[in-house]
């Protein structure tokens, strides 16, 4: 059966006329689903009786509780959420002071393949709907604490346009969550073509994930440099506005004597050519049967310094739910399903 949850106000408008209901009635039902705690269609009830069992007949809610959680020695908490026939997807919350963070998954697995990730040894599997990317939110028991949301666990956002665009969206429009764009951060490897339309349609803030100024060691990390190259996603991002609330970051793992040497920091600083963006140093969170380490705080120190001297506000980001595979890249559902398939 379809689901309500994840409809954004023009579907659910649609949706409405498609039962015989007038359109308004589509508000109302986004209503009930975003702002309320609702956990039947039953519980609809500025919508008439027949109206309601007319949508129970088609449609279902479509929320769903997390199957586990796994707790930091941080505080940082991993959920799992169960999808459809044997997927899984997680999120992590991030608390840290007068803020938490969700990071949320847009895929179960990945296609890109980067060679330091663990989602993208993984596979692809599976791309989330609006509505399972937002259940992560909506269901968390924690989630009226939460102040920001990124687009940074399992899979590549933009892979997943439509249903990214819809999650979006709702969580930022009146008739929806009405969260703040500024509050929102989306991560990706740099599809162009989604890029555009993200950067088009939504205010979020955008982060790359870089990694290299050099392309053919960039290429190494990450194949997709082979379609979309660094320089081109640059010269897109220089045709667009950053001198306002809107941000524009680029994250880069420090990998021991890989990408962390004086010479990358400098080349990144002349390839970002003085757009308006900041950096956001990464240590390496170190996935199995891989040839890469991460770099020691000193050298990132001395990265940061020269980067900092061009002009690039730079920051060396907290490591986090590291001891609960629940940090940047850790996130996979796959082994550990296999391993633990009893809990399930
Ligand atoms: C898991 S990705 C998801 C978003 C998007 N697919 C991307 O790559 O930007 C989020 C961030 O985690 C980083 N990451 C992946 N594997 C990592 C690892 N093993 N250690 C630290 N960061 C990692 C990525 O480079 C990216 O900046
Ligand atoms: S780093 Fe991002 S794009 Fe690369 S494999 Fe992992 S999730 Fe996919």
């Amino acid at each position: 059966m379809d689901a309500l949850f994840g409809k954004t106000l023009s579907q659910l408008q649609d949706l409405a006329v498609s039962q015989g209901l007038k359109p308004f009635v589509g508000k109302q039902i986004a209503n009930w689903l975003y702002q309320q705690k609702i956990t039947s269609i039953d519980e609809m009830t500025n919508l008439s009786l027949e109206a309601r069992q007319g949508l129970k007949e088609k449609y279902q809610l479509g929320l769903m509780a997390h199957q586990k959680v796994d707790v930091s020695v941080d505080g940082t908490k991993k959920y799992l959420y169960h999808i459809k026939g044997h997927q899984y997807v997680e999120a992590a919350y991030i608390p840290d002071g007068d803020r938490a963070t969700l990071c949320v998954s847009s895929q179960v697995g990945c296609k890109m393949g980067c060679l330091f990730c663990m989602t993208g040894k993984q596979g692809f599997q599976y791309h989330l709907s609006a509505g399972e990317i937002l259940n992560q939110f909506h269901s968390l028991p924690e989630v009226k604490n939460i102040t920001n949301i990124v687009y940074m666990g399992m899979g590549e956002p933009l892979d997943n346009l439509d249903s990214v665009l819809d999650s979006l969206e709702i969580l930022t429009s009146s008739w929806g969550y009405g969260m703040s764009s500024k509050r929102i951060t989306l991560s990706t490897i740099g599809i162009i073509p989604g890029m555009k339309k993200f950067l088009d349609t939504t205010g979020v803030h955008l982060a790359i994930s870089i990694h290299s100024p050099y392309e053919e060691e960039r290429k190494s990390l990450m194949p997709i440099q082979q379609v979309y190259p660094i320089a081109d996603i640059i010269e897109l991002l220089k045709g667009y506005d950053w001198s306002g609330q809107r941000r524009l970051s680029f994250e880069y793992i420090c990998f021991d004597g890989v990408n962390d040497s004086e010479d990358h920091a400098r080349a990144l600083a002349r390839l970002l050519g003085g757009i308006k963006a900041r950096v956001n140093l990464i240590h390496f969170h170190p996935i199995p049967d891989s040839p890469l380490t991460g770099s020691s705080r000193s050298r990132m120190e001395t990265f940061q310094t020269i980067l900092k001297g061009k002009g690039y506000y730079t920051t060396i980001r907290k490591s986090r739910g590291e001891d609960i595979f629940a940090a940047c890249g850790l996130l996979s559902t796959k082994e550990k399903l296999a391993q633990e398939s009893k809990d399930y």
